[in-house]
């Protein structure tokens, strides 16, 4: 067996190449191909968002690294172990936290993660199951059977569970799913402070502004396969296309738009213009509203959401 590779000398964290898995026929079903020749990099440090619509392959993909289920074809390493060569050390490089709630419920949270962390081989002494409890928040529920925890409760217990082997990467499969406010709080800021002490954090979520706000780099998948893969700050910038948003008082009659610029009345009177800024600046449609002696009583320039950019790019497939 080679030697594994100093995990020191890796600038990625995760590295796929030729990733697919096709499930097997069953059950009167055609054999289905959730993930076909995926490549994707995923940088150490980074907090890293695997978005794409339902059926994607998003779970198909994380739950390969998490080395819960075999892959067809391709090549996967994380943290410089190549998952075929060295299972074992992959392995304890990545701490998942499920969509599925599958905690024991006849063990305590203090329990569950004692019996996790030998899973993992942690010897006693390197545990820190008290701390984990305490970041999670459920000190208090430490030795309740955990049938009693409330869904939000159980999550947090399937946070400190990931964590428990101290991975360097945490994976995050739809962390927030029907989770409450404070609970997506408490997630988010132990997220930020697990990657400000070097933590690569991966994460799937259907709720793009949270992808917007928590990500700085973000793939795209659509039906297996990679659409796009980039800075968020640079996906933002894909949608060419910004509105300005002005309020002209009562009915106005509306001048000649150049080609590509469309207006429309809003629900609330204003009159949304969405221009293309490549092509027309917002200087220069002020100055033709002007032009027209269009009052101009107040005015706001709306930018594309990271939701405008995903259904520009998965819709016109
Ligand atoms: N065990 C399985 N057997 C057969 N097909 C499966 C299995 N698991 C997933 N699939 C199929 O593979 C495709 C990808 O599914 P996957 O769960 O990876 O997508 P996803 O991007 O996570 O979707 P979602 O956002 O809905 O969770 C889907 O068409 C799904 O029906």
């Amino acid at each position: 067996m080679p030697a594994p590779q100093n995990p020191m000398e890796t600038a990625n964290a995760i590295e796929i190449r030729g990733l697919a898995k096709t499930y097997a026929a069953a059950g009167g079903n055609p054999p289905k191909a959730a993930v076909k020749g995926l490549d994707l990099t995923i940088p150490a440090g980074s907090i890293f968002g695997l978005l794409g619509p339902n059926g994607a392959g998003k779970s198909t993909t994380i739950n390969i690294l998490a080395g819960l289920v075999r892959k067809t074809a391709g090549k996967v390493t994380i943290w410089g172990f190549d998952q075929d060569v060295n299972p074992r050390q992959s392995r304890a490089a990545i701490g998942v936290m499920p969509q599925e709630l599958n905690i024991d419920p006849f063990l305590s949270p203090r329990a569950s993660l004692e019996v996790q962390a030998g899973l993992y081989g942690v010897p006693k002494s390197e545990r820190w199951t008290d701390e984990l409890l305490e970041l999670v928040g459920l000190t208090e529920q430490a030795n309740s059977y955990s049938r009693h925890l409330s869904g939000g409760m159980k999550r947090r217990l399937l946070l400190a569970k990931a964590l428990v082997h101290r991975p360097q990467i945490l994976v995050l499969d739809e962390p927030t799913a029907g989770v409450d406010i404070q609970l997506r709080d408490m997630l988010w800021r132990n997220v930020r402070r697990l990657n400000e002490q070097g933590m690569t954090i991966i994460l799937t979520t259907h709720y793009l502004e949270e992808a917007e706000m928590m990500c700085d780099r973000i793939a795209i998948i659509d039906r297996g396969e990679l659409i796009l893969c980039e800075d968020t700050r640079t996906l933002l910038g894909r949608a060419d296309s910004k509105s300005l948003v002005v309020d002209t008082g009562s009915d106005t009659t509306l001048p000649a738009l150049p080609e590509g610029v469309r207006a429309e009345r809003r629900a609330d009177g204003r009159l949304a213009i969405s221009y293309a800024p490549s092509r027309v600046t917002a200087d220069g449609l002020i100055d033709m509203l002007r032009a027209a002696d269009l009052p101009i009583r107040d005015i706001a320039v709306e930018v594309p959401d990271l939701e405008d950019v995903f259904v520009q790019l998965t819709s016109r497939r």
